[in-house]
């Protein structure tokens, strides 16, 4: 008796079990079922397990899917258990315009970073509001601190001596961008100081680092074995020092009464109930989306410079010119009349963006294309920017490099289309910014930083490969992200004369 009591209650109990679980797949299941209906960017011809497959040919797959299927949003099988849906640009008008509580850029984020274990917080609109507002309109009286972080950084790496000097031009570069940003976002001080320094450029391969060891490991483990991965712990360290470093700082700041011109300073004005957790986590969002962006621009620029050198002598003219006419400082007008160097920077960011995918949003509410086709909620959609760069009904000739594209273009643009062929533009056929209100708030501050570094370099300094080198270094491509190898070497020799 007692024994038939016992299997119906383990019965009971298996079954609850199952049912549990059914209805904890049903959403699953739904989703799959809805998507199944959508196109898919195409089968793995190689028997290669899937994951392998997307890593391999990532570039590829977007541009096949988009070649193939661009008028109608199609899936993309990827390499983690997120459902993508990939919508090109005839879709975009109707997209951007749909609210946060449709399509979520920070729950997009949260997913690329696995925020509920590596902890960065996303959701701080205190820190886009106080770009948007803030920073950009204060370019202008920003630039000659901008100009003199350069000069102090770049003393470091190239000397004011006309010999050849061997650089590691990532490495250089990356120390540069955090110098200068670092001027902007907490002020001449800290900026230069080798540790803040150091945490700028690691914090954001350490975030990544982590997130991607999270991916790797089977959801079901995630929230028992990830607290102790190496890569999440080492990403908490360096959470630690940094707010450490950054403690007496803002504590100095909250009861001092001077107030700094930096970003700092005006995220706590905009907000004065943000707590030390807020501030520190904002600033370690800023530094991921503003340092190896800017970087890999520059970096990619120099490593284009270095073998197609026949950009330099029209560059260096306009860069002459344009200083002649504006006392010498590169004010933001100045850096706007250098239209050459934007269109050269805007075809190195067409040919070498840092990521195949932009505007990826999740899905929280189900959504009807005006095409009929429908997406359901749970998935992230993503615009294929790198094949939408490459689209030859959008750009003719594509697969030239043509570092005065943009500058034709806007010089043969009808006055009111003129700004689409800038490096900042954002809209649905150009979307290296993302598209929208969450389109790169911080691409104004880019746009210059990354022009004063150019002509900086460019006027001063002659650029070569190594001996025996003739070819453009590659990018490395891994996953959805395409980053100039940091290991590489460019030769740079003073211009007798030249001094910005
Ligand atoms: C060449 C350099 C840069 C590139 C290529 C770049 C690219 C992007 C892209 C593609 C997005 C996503 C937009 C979307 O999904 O619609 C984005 C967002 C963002 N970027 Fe940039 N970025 C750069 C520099 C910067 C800098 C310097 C800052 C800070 C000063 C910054 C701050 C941000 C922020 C805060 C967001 C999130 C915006 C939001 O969610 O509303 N970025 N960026």
């Amino acid at each position: 008796m007692e024994n038939q009591s016992y299997a119906v209650a383990t019965q009971t109990i298996a079954f609850a079990t199952f049912m549990v679980a059914i209805l904890r797949l049903l959403p699953t299941l739904q989703r799959a079922l809805k998507l199944a209906k959508l196109p898919s960017s195409g089968s793995n011809p190689s028997g290669e397990n899937q994951r392998a497959y997307f890593l391999k040919y990532t570039r590829k797959l977007y541009r096949d899917g988009y070649r193939k299927l661009k008028n109608s949003a199609f899936r993309m099988v990827a390499s983690d258990e997120i459902d993508y849906v990939v919508v090109s640009p005839r879709f975009l008008r109707e997209l951007k315009s749909l609210p946060d509580d449709v399509l979520s850029v920070n729950k997009g984020v949260e997913k690329l970073l696995e925020s509920h274990y590596t902890s960065q917080r996303i959701d701080l609109p205190v820190m886009i509001k106080t770009i948007k507002t803030d920073l950009t309109p204060a370019l202008g009286r920003l630039n000659d601190g901008i100009s003199e972080e350069i000069d102090i950084s770049l003393e470091r790496f190239l000397p004011s001596s006309e010999d050849c000097t061997s650089v590691v031009v990532y490495k250089m570069v990356a120390e540069i961008v955090a110098q200068v940003s670092g001027r902007v976002f907490v002020g001449p001080e800290l900026c230069r100081n080798p540790e803040y320094i150091e945490h700028s450029i690691n914090f954001t391969r350490e975030l990544m680092d982590a997130a991607n060891a999270i991916k790797r490991m089977s959801p079901w483990m995630r929230p028992f074995r990830a607290g102790r991965l190496p890569e999440l712990q080492r990403l908490r360290s360096r959470r630690e020092r940094v707010s450490e470093f950054l403690r007496p700082i803002i504590q100095e700041r909250n009861q001092a009464g001077s107030k700094p011109d930096d970003m700092m300073q005006w995220v706590m004005g905009r907000d004065t109930s943000a707590d030390f957790d807020t501030l520190v986590s904002g600033h370690l969002l800023l530094t991921f989306g503003a340092i190896h962006t800017t970087t890999a621009m520059v970096t990619n620029a120099m490593f284009t410079l270095a073998v197609a050198k026949e950009y330099i002598s029209p560059l260096r003219e306009e860069i002459r010119s344009v200083l002649a006419s504006n006392d010498g400082r590169l004010t933001p007008r100045a850096l706007q009349q250098m239209v050459k160097l934007d269109s050269f920077m805007k075809e190195v960011n067409r040919w070498y963006p840092h990521t195949v995918v932009t505007f990826r949003r999740y899905v929280q509410k189900p959504i009807t294309l005006s095409n009929g086709q429908y997406i359901p909620a749970g998935v992230i959609i993503e615009a294929p920017s790198d094949a939408i760069n490459f689209d030859p009904d959008i750009h003719t000739d594509p697969h030239t490099f043509d570092g005065s594209r943009f500058y034709k273009r806007g010089q043969s643009a009808d006055p009111g289309k003129i700004s689409r062929s800038q490096f900042v533009a954002t809209n649905e056929e150009d979307v290296s910014f993302g598209l929208g209100r969450h389109a790169c708030p911080g691409r104004f501050f880019a746009a210059n930083e990354i022009k004063i570094i150019l002509a900086r370099l460019i006027l001063d300094y002659d650029v070569a490969m190594p001996e025996g080198l003739t070819e453009r270094y590659s990018n490395i491509e891994f996953e959805k992200n395409m980053v100039p190898d940091a290991t590489k070497m460019l030769i740079f020799k003073r211009v007798q004369g030249e001094k910005l």
